[in-house]
């Protein structure tokens, strides 16, 4: 199975930050416990996109920690990531999980336990489920779901949980509690006035809060190459898998 870091720092390219600063400081202190997932904003064009890729890909290298690329899995592809994560305006999960092929870490947007589950079916290695708390880091998100909304979808796939929206070191118990087996983090570290200290509080936090041990997780059917394309006409179910 493959690991799947339980701290994620997404970058904030949003005007006047300095995302390549914040994942340095991240990473001094998380070093391999850290993924890294860049996401820019929607207008950004793709040359400016992988520049940054790179620049963070290199500073994950040097560590060990991971690199994912949000959206965007041409460039997951060109630097050498990790993976990537994809949401409903993406990439179906089944179509991503051929662009990035078997090994790749595949993450998938996921609110409610029906979607969680169609995504594992499709593939996704994990699940980022949210908002679990209001965020000004992203507009046009539904309701928070709370705890509450991450003990519905952990309790139904087979793959970790990484609750995703308003985290800060207080509100992690809480969703550890409920199932999640990590976070993910925008404005907890990106807005902190001293993000190294915010991502070691996050640690901390994660830390002292081991996640249950997961049987189930070695269950997932992941993805299967002999489910072949929808463009093939060959699929689950088609021939009887
Ligand atoms: C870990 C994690 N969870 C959720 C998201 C959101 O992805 P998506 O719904 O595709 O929205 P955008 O981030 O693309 O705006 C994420 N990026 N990471
Ligand atoms: C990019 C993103 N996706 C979300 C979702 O729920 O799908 S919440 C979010 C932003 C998370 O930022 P912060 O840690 O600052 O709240
Ligand atoms: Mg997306």
């Amino acid at each position: 199975m493959l690991h799947i870091g339980r701290l994620h720092l997404i970058t904030d390219t949003r005007p006047g930050r300095d995302p390549l600063a914040v994942v340095d400081a991240a990473l001094s202190v998380a070093g391999p416990e850290l993924v890294v997932q860049v996401r820019v904003e929607d207008d950004t064009d793709d040359r400016t996109a992988y520049e940054l890729a790179v620049e963070v890909a290199r500073r994950c290298a040097a560590v060990g920690a991971s690199c994912l690329v949000n959206d965007r899995l041409h460039l997951a592809l060109a630097i050498g990531a990790a993976g990537g994560h994809v949401g409903a305006r993406d990439l179906p999960v089944d179509a991503a999980r051929r662009v990035l092929g078997p090994a790749a870490v595949l993450g998938a947007t996921a609110r409610d336990p029906r979607t969680g589950t169609a995504a594992v079916e499709a593939g996704a290695s994990y699940l980022g489920v949210g908002p679990c708390h209001a965020t000004s880091t992203k507009d046009g998100l539904p309701a928070p779901i709370g705890p509450e909304g991450i003990r519905r979808v952990a309790s139904a796939v087979p793959v970790p949980v990484i609750a995703i929206g308003g985290i800060t070191p207080e509100r992690v118990p809480a969703l550890l509690a409920a199932g999640a087996y990590g976070v993910a983090v925008v404005g907890a570290v990106s807005g902190a006035a001293d993000p190294a200290q915010a991502t070691a509080a996050l640690l901390t936090a994660l830390t002292a809060n081991p996640p249950p041990p997961q049987p189930k997780w070695g269950t997932s059917p992941g993805w299967d190459p002999r489910r072949g394309s929808p463009l093939s006409g060959r699929g689950a179910g088609a021939d009887g898998w």
